[in-house]
């Protein structure tokens, strides 16, 4: 079965955000710095995730790792203006997060992990957060996978798994202090696309 096949056995629901974010779990990393998993933020998501594996502006980035340049193992498509993403669920979603965090969320950029091999290493967001605080919603669609946080000085990982609709929400000192990663999988998944909302503000040196 393709990917594509499988999303349509979900095919169907009305899209739906949770406004009151009830299922919020907040984990403090330290006395700084927070990551939020809210399940099930979108119901029905699954028509967005659809319109972006085929309509979004894919592109495949190199990274520098070292003195050698990199294929990174997924495809990105980055819309720094909010007004030009490709669905009006992305603008809802951005307005719904601006509300709730209380950040102006006005860009975004779209990660597309095309199965269990497609990762992204440790790293943190410091293209999109150049303050010491920073609050960066991430919200997952498709196959669930694992993304982890660690100290940037090393030490133990929290393991967070979102599944298709989840949010999970960075905060505090977390882009300075703590890294994050997607990891291959041995286990097979299909495609997972990530929608990591951006704020002119906090890109900004404050
Ligand atoms: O795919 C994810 O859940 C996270 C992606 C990410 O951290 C990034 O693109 O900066
Ligand atoms: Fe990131």
């Amino acid at each position: 079965m393709s990917t594509i096949d499988q999303l349509d056995l979900f095919a169907g629901q009305e899209p739906g955000f949770d406004t009151a974010f009830a299922t919020a779990r907040r984990v403090e990393l330290d006395a700084t710095s927070w990551v939020e998993h809210v399940p099930a933020w979108l119901t029905g998501g699954d028509r967005l995730l659809r319109a972006l594996v085929t309509g979004a502006a894919w592109e495949q980035r190199l990274r520098r790792i070292a003195d050698r340049m990199m294929v990174e193992p997924r495809l990105t498509a980055e819309y720094p203006d909010l007004a030009v993403a490709p669905d009006d669920l992305l603008r809802i979603a951005a307005a719904e997060l601006s509300r709730h965090y209380g950040v102006p969320y006005d860009g975004l950029w779209i990660n597309y992990y095309r199965d269990h091999r497609d990762s992204t290493g440790w790293h943190g967001d410091w293209a999109t957060c150049r303050r010491e605080v920073c609050t960066v919603p991430v919200l997952s669609l498709g196959a669930a996978r694992r993304f982890l946080l660690k100290p940037r000085e090393g030490g133990r990982s929290v393991v967070l798994t979102p599944a298709s609709g989840d949010l999970i929400v960075m905060g505090g000192r977390c882009q300075r202090d703590w890294r994050h990663s997607v990891p291959k999988q041995t286990v097979p998944a299909g495609a997972r696309i990530s929608v990591n909302f951006s704020s002119r503000l906090q890109g900004a040196k404050g």
